[in-house]
């Protein structure tokens, strides 16, 4: 039996434990919050949908009842606090951090082989965070981010086109803020490169909005997105569990590729049932390089906050 924990059954939570249970990507999701009654609530929800659409992987909750998360394949942390108006993911760092060690050590005891996804922000410090809490490989570590802000980047290519976001393939790299990398050298439609499509400031903005693109919702919402992040953390856990080989950008510790060590961040990895089967080495150019030197940089001066704060706790 697959069995997938949720920690957090707020909007992302709620909404990937949905995906999974919609999908029968597998046959069991144990849903976690520590608002009493929240989980629960939303799990029968997601169960009494079942009939309705017509699935049948079992929807649990529970309130901070990490005995019924024992042996989950794979856990997605997501709890945490979403960003308000005016703030940066960076801002989350105080709480966030505190939650997802906590979080990360309970799951740990009751599941240790299972291999963790993690969605709470500032996205590549809280991976960081639970790669510590954890003592796990590197390879079953890792941060959900890349796909997202990739499927921003298609949607709005998409649109600009007007053709089916499906045809668009795209990779992305850095961290998840506003550094991150995209890559229209590496984004194609349907094979035919993006830059043959599309005028080149147009392309430009659409890689300004993508940078953007969680702040807009923020604004928009007066908290973040949960639809496209829900789903995108449970795209990795289908890959996982079906031993898919799937090619996404995914934050993890990188140990010398691209020539950098002890920074997490988002690289192009297949992704299977061991976790991070491999990291892929893309040829970047100059300017590439250098886009990607100042989001390892950013990344690693909120590593450098995460590792002050620790000090001091
Ligand atoms: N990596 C990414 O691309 C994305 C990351 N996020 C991040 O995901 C996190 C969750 O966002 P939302 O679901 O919108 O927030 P939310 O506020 O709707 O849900 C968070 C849930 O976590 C729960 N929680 C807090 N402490 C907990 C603990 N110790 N144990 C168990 N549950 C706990 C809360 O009770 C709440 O139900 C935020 O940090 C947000 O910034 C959101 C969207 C995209
Ligand atoms: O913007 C936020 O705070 C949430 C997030 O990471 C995203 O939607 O990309």
């Amino acid at each position: 039996m697959t069995k997938v924990t949720v920690v957090g059954a707020g909007n992302v939570g709620a909404t990937c434990a949905d995906v999974l249970a919609t999908r029968e990507i597998c046959q069991e999701v144990v849903l976690v919050d520590i608002k009493e009654g929240f989980a629960e609530g939303k799990a029968l929800d997601i169960a009494q949908k079942a009939p309705v659409i017509g699935y049948d992987t079992r929807t649990v909750g529970v309130t901070g009842d990490y005995a019924r998360t024992a042996n989950s394949d794979v856990v997605v942390i997501t709890s945490g606090l979403p960003r308000k108006p005016g703030m940066t993911r960076d801002d989350l760092i105080a709480t966030n951090s505190k939650i997802v060690n906590e979080v990360t050590s309970k799951i740990i005891e009751h599941s240790p082989n299972a291999i963790i996804i993690i969605v709470s922000n500032p996205l590549d410090v809280m991976t960081y965070a639970a790669h510590l809490a954890s003592k796990k490989d590197r390879r079953q570590v890792m941060g959900m981010a890349g796909i997202l802000d990739t499927a921003r980047y298609r949607a709005f290519l998409a649109e600009a086109l007007d053709i089916s976001p499906k045809e668009i393939q795209a990779i992305l790299m850095g961290g998840h803020g506003d550094t991150m990398v995209p890559l229209p050298r590496y984004t194609t439609v349907a094979g035919i490169p993006v830059t043959e499509l599309i005028d080149a400031d147009k392309l430009d903005a659409i890689v300004e909005r993508t940078k953007k693109g969680g702040g807009e919702l923020v604004k928009l919402m007066g908290t973040s997105a949960w639809y496209a992040p829900g789903a995108a953390a449970a795209q990795m856990v289908e890959a996982i569990v079906k031993n898919q080989r799937r090619v996404f950008p995914v934050c993890v510790k990188l140990d010398g590729e691209y020539d950098i060590k002890d920074c997490y961040l988002g690289v192009p990895v297949i992704l299977g049932k061991n976790g991070i089967e491999k990291i892929i080495e893309l040829d970047l150019n100059d300017d590439e390089k250098a886009m990607l030197e100042t989001s390892r940089s950013h990344v690693k001066e909120v590593m450098d906050t995460f590792d002050k704060m620790n000090a001091g706790a």
